[in-house]
């Protein structure tokens, strides 16, 4: 299915459908009270402060009226930068970036260190109570080397350096942060059997805690209205079997691979909805939850 992209923007109606809107959320906030959000905020979707302040407040929302909301942020945009004023350059394999020793301390530096003590500031601000992992924390996220198969001639293997294939999650830590009315937010790091660490695509994290935490939602915020054609139409809705053809002719390239792969997988082993939503509009997520109205692209398993 495609349609033109929505307009998601809300100033200019007035105060009674305002009501209307705000009506509309009481059926969504009883339903999924309780339920687990795993949210997966791209490095793209976070290059604007005024973007980041509605993120953070949004998510602070939803805990406050009794969801369990779980963000596993990116950074990708913000390592290239860091790199950049090392003179170095990100390398990408399928969507992967290439991480040699060196590219790995800049990883760990800025997505342990920058990115998410940003995120757990502003979520703070805005008056919850967010605290930063990685998946070292709590044995969260144990890896070992992503063994790169080409999608092309899987006779061919990519060497991608310490990038981490999740060999398993143990979410007890994630859990009990919930319980105790904390916001996780993790940053996509894994370790392995010596104790060294991986860097993992953001949205292969988020989608396998979310299959792991048995979450209501996946929601992928990106920089984009969602998956679009090679027309560029929004596909608002994929089943397994489009998304093999959307892969085949190439109309799903670079960062989207891992993120359709990964949203599938979860879709899959039965989280209940899996979105992939644009993270530049304001409170898309809000909308996607609360509102009748749907956002972005839906992944379904068939
Ligand atoms: N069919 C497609 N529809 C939308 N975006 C696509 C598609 N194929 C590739 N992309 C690219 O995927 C990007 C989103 O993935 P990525 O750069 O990894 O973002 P994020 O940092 O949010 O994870 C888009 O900005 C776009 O350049
Ligand atoms: C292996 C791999 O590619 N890891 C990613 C981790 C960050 C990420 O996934 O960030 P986005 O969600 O913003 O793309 C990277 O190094 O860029």
């Amino acid at each position: 299915m495609t349609s033109p992209t929505p307009d998601p923007d809300l100033s200019h109606i007035g105060p009674r459908e305002k009501a209307e809107i705000l009506a509309q959320a009481l059926p969504y906030i009883r339903k999924f009270h309780g339920k687990t959000m795993v949210i997966k905020y791209g490095g793209n979707a976070m290059t604007d402060p005024a973007l980041q302040q509605d993120f953070a407040e949004d998510v602070v929302l939803l805990k406050l009226v009794g969801m369990n909301p779980v963000v596993v942020h990116g950074g990708g945009p913000q390592i290239e930068a860091a790199l950049g004023r090392l003179g170095k350059k990100g390398e990408f394999i399928q969507g992967m970036r290439v991480t040699d020793a060196e590219t790995m301390e800049v990883v760990e530096w800025v997505l342990a260190g920058e990115v998410q003590q940003d995120i757990v500031g502003l979520i703070n601000q805005a008056g919850g109570k967010a605290v930063g992992l990685t998946g070292r924390d709590g044995g969260l996220i144990r890896a070992q080397k992503l063994k790169m198969v080409d999608n092309k001639d899987p006779s061919v293997e990519h060497d991608v350096g310490q990038v981490g294939d999740i060999v398993s999650i143990d979410p007890s830590v994630v859990k009990a942060l919930q319980d105790d009315a904390f916001i996780p937010v993790i940053s996509p790091i894994g370790f392995g059997e010596h104790n060294e660490s991986y860097n993992i695509n953001a949205d292969v994290v988020a989608s396998k805690l979310a299959e792991v935490l048995k979450a209501e939602k996946l929601m992928l915020l990106t920089n984009t209205p969602g998956v679009l054609d090679k027309a560029g139409n929004l596909l608002t809705d994929l089943t397994a079997r489009r998304i093999d053809e959307l892969f085949a002719d190439g109309t799903i390239s670079g960062g989207m691979l891992p993120k359709i792969a990964g949203a599938l997988d979860a879709a899959k082993a039965g989280v209940n909805a899996v979105h992939i939503i644009d993270g530049r509009v304001p409170h898309a997520m809000l909308l996607e939850i609360l509102t009748d109205q749907a956002y972005g692209t839906m992944i379904r398993a068939r």
